[in-house]
């Protein structure tokens, strides 16, 4: 029988935790042989040296990958890796830690994918069982609300290396099974509730364990059975508010969410306006607009804490040429329920998240960034658009 090994990831910010987890897992009593492989981004691995030191049998095995991040310039050497791990044979387990800037889909999708270059296909051998997050509960909120991106903190992978820190903060919390929101002990417990509460909104799909040290159940963490790429995907609060399957409200802590949709394209510049004096309460926005100076290209809005990111998400359907568009139709025959006779599928979807929002004023002064009737009816390619480039 081809048993396949479960593989556990931990990810997470740099001094969440991640290392003290490991420890605590490898010292814990459990019946597996537990294979561990550590990413550190610098050149000397200290978190392999802190691991070794909890090895409690002779059977554990550990491999140190420094100088890189395994979720891109260590990407190849991780499935080798892995590879030489399942060959050698006699483990039960992996775990993965990831370096605190490894985002965690590139990494989870070395064991879903097969690798055509490489001609390696870990998933026969291996099998994703659970993506952990842990989450430093006590600098959650300065962390996200600082602004300040890799470079600035000489964190990075190299000096082009700008993600800013919240950006990748929102990527750890939105693809985990679990979330664990360690460093209970130095927070109020009305602080860890709201935290708590928050973490819930921003990923529905995951299950968040508060935790002091790390110290959790082991089978929270280890075989779940828990993953699931399309699921992990899907998770976030903001895709699931956008398929209206939307998340009780936080009455106590005031968090809460909403959807704003409209069928009527924003004046780029009144969007801009209204993007620079964003409204400190909301935490996370993300979702699609219509902006009329590029009334052919869909734009996706993406926002966490400080960082507001605008990008192309492709061609809205109604822009695509008959053919083509036609052929989307008949594959995607639910977009027709939303059709509009003159614009299509053009529409603007926004999901906002945040903490005691004031929804009312939000959409009130969203609706000023909207084309009033009367410029419906003129050149929009004419008004002045000041947005960064994205498409046309
Ligand atoms: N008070 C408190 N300290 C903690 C807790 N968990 C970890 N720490 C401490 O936080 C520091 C960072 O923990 P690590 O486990 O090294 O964090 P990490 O995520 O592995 O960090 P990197 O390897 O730098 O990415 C250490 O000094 C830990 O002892 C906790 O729950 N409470």
């Amino acid at each position: 029988m081809n048993h396949k090994i479960p593989v556990t990831v931990l990810s997470g910010y740099l001094g969440a935790g991640k290392t003290t987890l490991l420890k605590y897992i490898l010292q814990e009593e459990h019946d597996l042989k537990i294979a561990v492989i550590v990413n550190d981004m610098s050149e000397i691995n200290i978190d392999g040296s802190l691991i070794k030191s909890s090895f409690s049998r002779t059977e554990e095995k550990l491999v140190e990958m420094q100088n890189g991040c395994i979720c891109c310039t260590l990407r190849e050497d991780l499935m080798l890796e892995v590879e030489k791990l399942v060959s050698r044979g006699n483990i039960d387990y992996i775990i993965i830690e990831s370096s605190g800037i490894s985002e965690p889909i590139p990494v989870a999708q070395t064991f879903t994918y097969v690798d055509e270059v490489l001609g390696i296909d870990l998933t026969k051998h291996c099998q994703l069982d659970t993506m952990v997050t842990v989450v430093d509960g006590n600098r959650f909120w300065d962390d996200f609300a600082s602004g300040e991106s890799l470079f600035d903190r000489q964190q990075g992978i190299d000096e082009t290396d700008k993600r800013e820190i919240v950006d990748l903060l929102i990527d750890q919390i939105e693809f985990a099974d679990i979330i664990l929101l360690n460093k209970a002990d130095l927070l109020s417990t009305e602080d860890l509730d709201e935290l708590y509460h928050m973490l819930k909104k921003l990923n529905s799909e995951a299950k968040v364990i508060p935790a002091s040290f790390c110290k959790v159940r082991l089978n929270e963490i280890l075989n779940t059975g828990r993953f699931d790429f399309d699921k992990a995907s899907q998770g976030a609060g903001w895709i699931k508010e956008l398929n209206e399957e939307h998340t009780p409200e936080t009455e106590e802590y005031g968090i809460s969410s909403f959807v704003y949709r409209r069928r009527r394209p924003f004046h780029p510049e009144r969007l801009m306006e209204w993007l620079e004096n964003w409204p400190v309460d909301i935490v996370r926005a993300k979702g699609f607009f219509w902006l009329a100076s590029r009334h052919n290209m869909a734009g996706l809005l993406s926002q966490a804490g400080t960082s507001i990111m605008l990008q192309a998400a492709g061609e809205w359907v109604a822009a695509l040429p008959s053919i083509e568009k036609n052929a989307v139709l008949k594959e995607e025959p639910e977009l027709l329920e939303k059709w509009d006779k003159v614009y299509g599928d053009r529409q603007i979807e926004l999901v906002f998240i945040g903490i005691e929002m004031n929804q009312e004023v939000i959409e009130r002064t969203l609706d000023t960034c909207l084309l009033s009737d009367k410029e419906m009816k003129e050149n929009w390619k004419q008004f002045n658009d000041p947005l960064p480039s994205f498409g046309v």
